[in-house]
């Protein structure tokens, strides 16, 4: 019998104009407490924590065990190795924008990696993940940790017939189990040490995958133009100490993605509209954390304050909401015996 924790920390994916680039790892962890015996045997799995009430414990319907068969299937293992019993403590609000889903498939390619002895960097398990999660900003900060910039490569006609089968299906070992080589690349990008990210956590869920289908399929050249002026500048901005407030709020203005979600999240424009460093003293940026519902807010202090003015906003929108303020998790995914 051999035992080991895994250890996987939230994300805050976009950071603004960096919609499906840029993200940051956050200290609010999910984790696996795994024990393998020497015998072979069933998986089992138990659960507390966030959505306790709506994570399936069926090996083959839960997104962290399918991730992790997956994997084993592009190694040719069709089954877990051995008795394996999993206990997993999630803090991650499920569908806010956190990147649970992104951690929840990074722990599961981690947990293969460890079942299997498959010895595979943090990059190369990065390869499974996208092939579940599809976009790089949110797991690629979760699995590296801090503030990083990442892309998916362009690819060949072959892997995108890889790239077919949804993340559902290659879940349910419907689709392809070939394994993928080089889908991304990151890098992590500087953080100005008295930078802290406050979240706002409205009480509703909005999955990624409804906040993604109201976006449109194209876009103005004066709004891509947009974008592309403030993330450039955006990157250096947040690693610049003393911190320029002004500058950060403006260059975490966004009109890819925040525009066309604000109908599903009550309150976003009014908050996104009427807070500044002007009339919020201590905050730097404000912007939709992932694909919402959370509010991300970068500031340097008055954290209760400007937490307190979003929930009043929000409490004017019939919402009710909780909030944190965390620092980046620089280590990102980890594995302690
Ligand atoms: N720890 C977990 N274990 C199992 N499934 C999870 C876990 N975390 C997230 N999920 C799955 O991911 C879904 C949320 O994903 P998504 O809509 O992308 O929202 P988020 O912004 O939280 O990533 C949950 O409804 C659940 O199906
Ligand atoms: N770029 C993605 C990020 C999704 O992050 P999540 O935490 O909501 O999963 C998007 O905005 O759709």
């Amino acid at each position: 019998m051999h035992q080991y924790q895994i250890k996987v920390p939230a994300s805050s994916a976009n950071i603004g104009p960096g919609f499906d680039v840029l993200g940051m790892s956050l200290e609010v962890y999910m984790t696996l407490d795994v024990q393998v015996s020497d015998e072979k045997g069933h998986c089992v799995l138990s659960y507390e924590g966030d959505g306790a009430e709506e994570v399936p414990l069926d090996i083959h319907k839960n997104m962290i065990t399918q991730t992790a068969l997956y994997v084993l299937r592009c190694h040719n293992i069709h089954e877990f190795p051995s008795a394996t019993k999993i206990h997993v403590k999630n803090p991650i609000p499920l569908g806010r924008g956190m990147g649970s889903s992104g951690s929840a498939a990074i722990a599961g390619v981690v947990l293969a990696n460890e079942l299997a002895h498959l010895q595979l960097s943090k990059l190369q398990m990065m390869d499974y993940v996208l092939m579940i999660e599809r976009h790089p900003d949110n797991v690629m900060a979760s699995m590296m940790g801090g503030f990083v910039g990442s892309f998916l490569r362009e690819l060949s006609d072959t892997e995108k017939e890889a790239m077919l089968p949804s993340a559902s299906d290659l879940l349910t070992n419907k689709g392809f189990s070939r394994p993928p080589v080089n889908m991304g690349r990151y890098t992590t990008l500087p953080w100005a040490p008295e930078l802290k990210a406050l979240v706002v956590i409205p009480q509703f869920h909005l999955s990624t995958s409804k906040a993604r289908s109201v976006l449109p399929s194209s876009y103005t050249k004066p709004d891509v133009i947009y974008n592309l002026q403030r993330l450039a500048l955006l990157t250096t901005a947040l690693g610049q100490t003393p911190v320029n407030h002004q500058l950060i709020h403006e260059v975490m203005k966004d009109k890819v993605h925040q525009p066309y979600r604000s109908q599903l999240i009550p309150g976003l424009q009014t908050i996104l509209a009427q807070m500044t460093p002007e009339s919020q003293p201590g905050l730097c940026g404000i912007c939709l954390s992932g694909a919402g519902p959370t509010i991300l807010s970068l500031a340097t202090d008055h954290y209760e304050e400007i937490a307190q003015t979003m929930v009043n906003i929000f409490r004017q929108n019939n919402v009710e909401c909780s909030y944190l303020v965390l620092s980046p998790a620089f280590e990102g995914a980890s594995v302690s015996y």
